[in-house]
C-alpha cells in the first residue's frame, strides 16, 4: 500500500473512534470513515509543518537568516496553506455526509475540532512569521540609520527592531548590512503575503465558525471560541502591531488546549496499555540528495535513543519490531513514494489494521528531551510530529542544531586533480564469505594497505559524528577545555586547535577533534575512561554508541579475514580486540578551518597508531605516500564508501606482509578549499595489555618476517604494550611536550624512515 493509498483513505481500516474491525460496514460509512482518515493526514502534515514554519522564523533575523531559508519558509507556509484549504473543503464535505448518519456525530465533532486546532496553529505561525519579518525590517532600518549605539540602550528598555538592530550591528559588517538593506523590499513582499494568507485563513474560520454552529454545541465542552480568532486574526491582518497581543491570547488558548488534550490522550492511553501503538513521523526536505534511506534511519535512530521506545530495524523500510510499555509489536513502514523531489514526505509507522488509529491509540511521544538535527535538511529543520487519526501531538522543544556542513551542497571533486585509485571492496561479499572478494581485501591490505568499503551499512553513521561534534565545538573555549586531552598520551577527549604538531619542526595543527573511547561509549551512562561535557553525553545513545558499534562489526569482519590470511589460529586476533577488554579504541571527529593556506598541514605525516582505520571525509585533503613513491597522492572520498587502513599493529603482527601506509591531510584543493573539512574516524587499536610483536607461530608471518633486513625486523618487533606503544605515540604529538626534532621521531610508528 502506497502513501497515496493512505492518503486517499483505501486500504486503512480503524481509523474512527466508533469503529471496530469487527463491525460490519455500510458504503456510507466506509466513504465517511475514508474521508475522515484523509482529513486526519492533512492535519498530520498541517501540524508537522507548523512546527517547521516556526522553526525557521526562529532563525529569522539571526545568523542563519538567508535567501534560501526565506524561499523555505515562503514554500513550507503556502504548502500549508493549500493543505488548510483543501482540509476544510473536505471537512465540509464529511459534515454533509454525516447528516445521513446521526452515529457518526461525536466522531464528527471530534475530527472538526481537530482541524480547527490545527488550524488555529497554523494561524499562529503565521502571525508570528509576519511579525518577525516586520521586526527585521525594521531592525535592518534601524541600524543602517546607524540609529542604534552599541550597548546603548538596555534589553528591557528597547523595543523588539531595536534589539533586532543591535544583534544586526553585532554580527554584521557594513557590507553586509547593506546586502540586507536591498533585501527590505523583498521581506515587505513577504509580510504582504503573510498578511493576505492570514486573512485567507481568517475566511476559512469564518466557514467553519458557520460549521460548527450545525454540528451543534460541539466544543461547548472546551473554551474554543472560534470567533474571537476571526475577530482577532482579522485585525491582525490590517494592524500587526496589535498581532503580539492576539498571539499571547490565541497561544495561551492553543497551549491550554493541547495540554487538555494531551492529558486525555495520555489518560487514555493508559487505558488502552495493550493495544498496538502506532505512530507516524512527517518531515521536510529540502534537496534532492536526499534518499528515502537516509531520512528514515536517521528518525530511527532518534527513535531509538528515544528510552520509552525501541525501535530494532528489523529490515528497514519494511518492517519494524518495536518496543513499547505493551510489549514487542510488528510495525510496517509506508513511505510516501515521491521522495526523489523536495517536498513534504511522510513515513507512517503502524500495523497492516492500524495505520491511522483513533487517538485512543496515539502515542504519547515525549520528545522534549530528544535532539533533532537539521543534518539532512539543508534549510529546513527536521522534526517530528507524532500521532494519528485526527489527534496530534505536538513534540515541542526540539533542539535544532545549526545544519551540519556536510549535508551542504560541496564542491565537486575538481576535475584537474587525479584521485589514486583504491580498491572497492564489498562488505556484504566479505560478510557472504566471497572467495574473490577476500582475496581483494589481502591484496588491498597488503599492498597500499588503503581501500574503500561499500555496502557496510553505516552510511548515515559516519556524517552523524561531524553533527554531532559541530553541536560539541559549539560550546564556549572554556568548557572545551574541561575535557581536553591532556598531555599525559591518552587521547580520549576534545582536542584544541594547535595542540598537535604537525611535522619535525614542532609547527601547530590548524584543527579542531573530539576524541571519544570505545570504552566509554559502550559503558554510557557508566564512565569507563573518562567523562565529558554533558553536549557530549547527550549524544552518546543516539549517535556515537551506533557510530561504535557499526566500526566494530566492520572490524571483526575484517580482522578475521586477515586472521585467516595469516595463517594464525581461528581468533587469534580477535582475541586482542575483546568488546569489553579496555584499548585505546576511539572514535575521531575533526574539523579543519576553510580556506587554509595550500602547503599547510592539517594532520601531519603519519601512520595509523592501532589496527584498522574507518574513515570518512565530506572532501578532499587525504593524502597517501604509496610504497615505494615519492609523491602524495590524493585519496578522493566517494560517497557512501569508508575509507579503511591497515595500521601499525596489524603490520607488526603480520610480520610486514600487511601495510600500515604513511599519509596525511593538506587543505583541500580547488573551490573545496573554501568548504571546512570533516572528518570521523573510527581507531580499532588492540587491548591495552596486548603486547605488539610478530606472530611467529604462523608460518606465514614468520617467513615474511625472515625476509626482512634486521633493521626492519627490530622495528617490527617493539615488545611493549599496545597501550606503552600508544601513549608514546600520542604524548609526543602534543604541542605542549614538543623540544625539537627528537619529539617528532619519538611519535613515529612503522613509517620505516618516511617522512
Ligand atoms: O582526516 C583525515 O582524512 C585523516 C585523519 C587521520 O589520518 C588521523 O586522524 O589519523
Ligand atoms: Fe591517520
Amino acid at each position: 500500500m502506497s502513501f497515496q493509498d493512505i492518503e486517499a483513505g483505501f486500504g486503512t481500516s480503524a481509523s474512527n473512534n466508533n469503529t471496530t474491525f469487527s463491525t460490519p460496514e455500510s458504503p456510507e460509512d466506509a466513504a465517511f470513515r475514508s474521508l475522515q482518515s484523509s482529513l486526519s493526514l492533512q492535519m498530520l502534515k498541517i501540524n508537522a509543518n507548523v512546527q517547521g514554519i516556526l522553526k525557521l522564523v526562529d532563525q529569522l533575523g539571526t545568523g542563519r537568516d538567508s535567501a534560501a531559508l526565506r524561499k523555505s519558509l515562503h514554500d513550507l507556509t503556502d504548502s500549508t496553506r493549500a493543505m488548510a484549504k483543501r482540509g476544510s473543503e473536505d471537512l465540509k464535505k464529511l459534515t454533509n455526509q454525516q447528516v445521513k448518519l446521526p452515529h457518526q456525530k461525536t466522531s464528527l465533532q471530534k475530527t472538526s475540532h481537530d482541524f480547527q486546532l490545527s488550524l488555529i496553529g497554523f494561524q499562529r505561525a503565521q502571525q508570528l512569521s509576519a511579525e518577525r519579518q516586520r521586526t527585521v525590517v525594521q531592525g535592518v532600518k534601524m541600524a543602517v540609520e546607524d540609529g542604534v549605539e552599541d550597548g546603548e540602550i538596555e534589553q528591557t528598555s528597547t523595543s523588539p527592531s531595536q534589539r533586532q538592530a543591535q544583534i544586526l550591528q553585532a554580527q554584521l559588517s557594513p557590507h553586509e548590512l547593506a546586502y540586507q538593506e536591498s533585501l527590505i523590499h523583498e521581506r515587505e513582499e513577504d509580510i504582504r503575503e503573510i498578511e493576505a494568507g492570514v486573512h485567507e485563513l481568517a475566511e476559512i474560520f469564518r466557514d467553519l465558525g458557520t460549521l460548527v454552529h450545525q454540528q451543534g454545541g460541539m466544543l461547548d465542552n472546551i473554551d474554543y471560541n472560534i470567533q474571537s480568532v476571526h475577530v482577532d486574526t482579522s485585525r491582525a491582518a490590517e494592524e500587526l502591531t496589535t498581532a503580539h497581543e492576539y498571539q499571547r491570547r490565541a497561544g495561551r488558548r492553543a497551549a491550554c488546549l493541547m495540554i487538555i488534550l494531551v492529558v486525555v490522550v495520555a489518560i487514555v492511553l493508559l487505558a488502552c496499555e495493550t493495544t498496538p501503538i502506532p505512530y507516524s513521523i512527517t518531515y521536510h526536505y529540502a534537496s534532492s540528495s536526499i534518499t528515502r534511506d537516509l531520512i528514515l534511519s536517521f528518525f530511527l535512530r532518534k527513535i531509538d535513543a528515544h528510552e520509552k521506545l525501541k525501535v530494532i530495524p528489523v529490515r528497514i523500510e519494511l518492517l519494524l519490531s518495536i518496543r513499547c510499555p505493551s510489549g514487542e509489536k510488528a510495525m510496517r513502514v509506508w513511505t510516501s513514494n515521491n521522495m526523489d523531489s523536495p517536498g513534504v514526505g511522510s513515513i507512517m509507522l503502524g500495523t497492516d489494521e492500524h495505520l491511522l488509529l483513533p487517538s485512543a491509540h496515539t502515542l504519547l511521544l515525549n520528545v522534549d528531551d530528544l535532539s533533532v538535527y537539521s543534518e539532512q535538511l539543508e534549510h529546513l529543520p527536521g522534526y517530528f510530529a507524532g500521532g494519528s487519526g485526527g489527534s496530534q501531538l505536538f513534540c515541542s522543544n526540539v533542539k535544532v542544531a545549526s545544519p551540519p556542513v556536510p549535508f551542504k551542497e560541496l564542491p565537486a571533486w575538481p576535475s584537474n586533480v587525479e584521485a589514486h585509485p583504491l580498491l572497492v571492496i564489498d562488505y556484504e561479499l566479505l560478510k557472504a564469505g566471497d572467495k574473490t572478494e577476500i582475496d581483494r581485501l589481502w591484496e588491498a591490505g597488503s599492498t597500499l594497505g588503503f581501500w574503500y568499503l561499500k555496502n557496510h551499512g553505516g552510511e548515515q553513521l559516519f556524517p552523524a559524528m561531524w553533527g554531532m561534534a559541530e553541536d560539541v565545538f559549539a560550546l564556549p573555549l572554556e568548557e572545551k577545555m574541561t575535557f581536553e586531552q591532556g598531555d599525559e598520551g591518552l587521547s580520549f577527549g576534545y582536542k584544541a586547535v594547535g595542540h598537535y604538531i604537525t611535522d619535525a619542526q614542532g609547527t601547530p595543527d590548524p584543527v579542531e577533534g573530539l576524541d571519544i573511547a570505545k570504552d566509554d561509549a559502550l559503558a554510557y551512562p557508566k564512565v569507563a575512561r573518562r567523562s565529558y561535557a554533558d553536549r557530549v553525553n547527550e549524544h552518546m545513545e543516539p549517535t556515537i554508541a551506533p557510530f561504535v558499534e557499526k566500526c566494530i562489526e566492520l572490524s571483526n569482519t575484517m580482522l578475521d579475514i586477515f586472521n585467516d590470511k595469516l595463517g594464525l589460529p581461528a581468533g587469534t586476533l580477535a582475541k586482542f580486540h575483546q568488546r569489553n577488554d579496555h584499548s585505546s579504541s576511539e572514535t575521531r571527529t575533526i574539523r579543519a578551518p576553510a580556506n587554509l593556506p595550500q602547503g599547510k598541514l592539517a594532520v601531519g605525516g603519519h601512520t595509523d597508531f592501532g589496527t584498522i582505520s574507518f574513515l570518512v571525509n565530506n572532501i578532499g585533503g587525504l593524502q597517501v605516500l604509496p610504497p615505494g613513491d615519492t609523491e602524495w597522492r590524493n585519496v578522493r572520498p566517494l560517497p557512501g564508501h569508508v575509507v579503511c587502513n591497515i595500521a601499525d599493529a596489524l603490520t607488526i603482527f603480520s610480520g610486514g606482509l600487511l601495510n600500515s601506509n604513511i599519509h596525511r591531510v593538506v587543505p583541500p584543493s580547488g573551490a573545496q578549499s573554501a568548504y571546512e573539512r570533516w572528518s570521523s574516524v573510527y581507531f580499532t587499536r588492540p587491548s591495552n595489555d596486548t603486547v605488539l610483536q610478530p606472530l611467529l607461530e604462523s608460518s606465514i608471518v614468520s617467513d615474511a618476517f625472515n625476509k626482512l633486513t634486521e633493521e626492519r625486523q627490530k622495528s617490527l618487533t617493539p615488545g611493549v604494550t599496545s597501550y606503552e606503544w600508544f601513549t608514546r605515540r600520542q604524548k609526543n604529538y602534543r604541542t605542549k611536550n614538543h623540544k625539537g626534532t627528537e619529539t617528532w621521531a619519538a611519535n613515529r610508528g612503522t613509517e620505516n624512515g618516511r617522512a
